[in-house]
């Protein structure tokens, strides 16, 4: 058996119900197998089989009470994955969901992403399946400090940085920083995404949005197009989907959709100006469903249906996909009417919204391909930039942060073509991003010894 195929069966043979997990490995060995031959060194050193295993998994309980004095029991964990070239670094996820192997899943690609954004950062990531779905603002700061009461104890701002994921953003961040300031009596840089009252980066918000458009730019810069008059579809009408359809709108294109676990809005108007402010009220302030901005604006609703559902179904035209809502949202039949509908881009804000099979036939289909831990690395990377200002002491201005994130994406973008030509697979994001990503890690594990 190759070493490649040795590892992924000794994953699924410890870890045999994580599915997601699975895929992450299996997706980055093989685009690995082209490394295997001209570096014996990794073989020598087994590092194909030490990258899958994480440096440590931390499972924990979180109790809290809710506003009627009920006491509940969620699950937390933080999957401290890499810290060979930085501490650990990736976000911490709140959702019914949540479970082991999602996380390890995340983790395991945070360290690739965070690798090819050139930063000194590690792969981690954390949650819990709590469902802050309904919960009162007072229900939420229990939880999140309950959660930092034990998970104080395993980060620092040179061991391990958690930020914001699915159903974590600046509030909850407050919240636990708050928690973690008051057990440790310091004020660093521990978490990132905080307000920018309190060591906060200008642009961390918009960073994983505006990065994943950046990318999509770069990609059809190739074609030499531009995002002038094109169509984008977007899933999710979260954070990663408020600041890719914001960058869209600024640079010329229209984007025609958001959705939720409920449903999909289409707005052939486009999601811009005081729609785009709407949107922002009703999912960040109100926490409301997208159903309210159809009732609101006259816009399509589909109940119950996916935006790639509703591309699927209906006769909608699509230059760009912008996936930014969660894991395997796109089915092979929904990249297949993709590219039927005309599709030229996908640019993944979310963490492998696309199934294996769906990346093959994108793939095969020649249209552009970005995987999510090239795309998605912008927010990331400002965490990084954010990180670095805490420890300067200093704060950097919007506009030297975004032209920072846009060099940063663009460098990922030249790093995973290069590292395809290098491997023979030229053209090919997926082998680029998880070489580029890859080579550097191996190297700094090989260095360090057998640790
Ligand atoms: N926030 C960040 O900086 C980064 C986020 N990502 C990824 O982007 C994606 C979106 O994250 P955020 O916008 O931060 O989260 P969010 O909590 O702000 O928004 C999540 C969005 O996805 C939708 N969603 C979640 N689970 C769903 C499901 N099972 N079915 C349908 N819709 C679902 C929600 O309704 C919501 O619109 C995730 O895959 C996350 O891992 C990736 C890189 C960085
Ligand atoms: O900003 C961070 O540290 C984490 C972002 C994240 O969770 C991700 O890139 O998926």
């Amino acid at each position: 058996m190759s070493v490649i195929n040795d590892v992924i069966a000794k994953v699924k043979e410890k870890d045999p119900a994580q599915s997601e997990f699975h895929q992450a490995v299996e997706e980055v060995l093989h685009s690995l197998e082209a490394t295997v031959e001209r570096h014996p060194e990794f073989v020598r050193e087994n590092i194909y089989e030490r990258i899958v295993e994480p440096d440590r998994q931390i499972i924990f309980r979180v109790p809290w009470e809710d506003d009627e004095g009920r006491v509940h029991v969620n699950r937390g964990m933080r999957m401290e994955f890499n810290n060979a070239i930085g501490p650990y670094k990736g976000g911490l996820r709140f959702h019914p969901s949540v479970n082991p192997g999602i996380i390890k899943f995340l983790g395991f690609e945070q360290i690739f992403k965070n690798s090819l954004t050139t930063l000194p950062m590690g792969g981690g990531k954390g949650g819990s399946d709590f469902d802050p779905k309904g919960k009162s603002d007072r229900e939420i700061m229990r939880f999140c400090q309950a959660f930092m009461r034990e998970l104080f104890r395993h980060i620092g701002p040179d061991t391990d940085v958690p930020a914001g994921d699915i159903g974590v953003g600046g509030r909850e961040i407050g919240y636990m920083f708050g928690m973690y300031k008051k057990l440790v009596n310091e004020h660093t840089g521990v978490l990132t995404g905080k307000g920018l009252d309190f060591g906060g980066s200008l642009i961390r918000p918009e960073a994983t949005g505006y990065g994943a458009v950046y990318f999509a730019m770069e990609m059809i810069a190739t074609r030499n197009e531009s995002m002038e008059g094109k169509t984008a579809v977007v899933s999710g009408s979260g954070n990663v989907a408020q600041y890719s359809i914001e960058k869209v709108n600024e640079l010329g294109g229209k984007a025609i959709t958001i959705s939720d676990s409920s449903g999909t809005v289409v707005d052939m108007d486009g999601i811009a100006g005081e729609r785009w402010d709407f949107l922002m009220e009703l999912k960040n302030i109100r926490k409301g469903r997208v159903k309210e901005y159809a009732e609101k604006f006259g816009a399509d609703y589909y109940e119950g249906r996916s935006a790639w559902d509703v591309v699927s179904e209906n006769d909608l035209k699509v230059d760009i996909a912008l996936p930014s809502a969660t894991q395997n949202e796109i089915s092979g039949e929904h990249a297949q009417a993709l590219v039927d509908r005309g599709c030229q881009v996908v640019s993944e804000g979310a963490n492998m919204p696309s199934t294996p099979e769906a990346v093959k036939i994108f793939q095969d289909s020649g249209l552009l391909y970005g995987p999510g831990k090239a795309a998605n690395a912008g927010g990331v990377a400002v965490s990084g930039l954010e990180m670095s200002q805490n420890s300067m002491k200093l704060s950097w201005s919007r506009e030297e942060v975004d032209r920072k994130l846009q060099g940063i994406m663009k460098d990922i973008h030249a790093s995973c073509l290069q590292a395809a030509e290098a491997y023979g697979k030229p053209e090919d994001y997926v082998a680029g991003a998880n070489i580029a990503g890859f080579l550097k890690v191996a190297r700094a594990m090989t260095s360090c010894g057998i640790v």
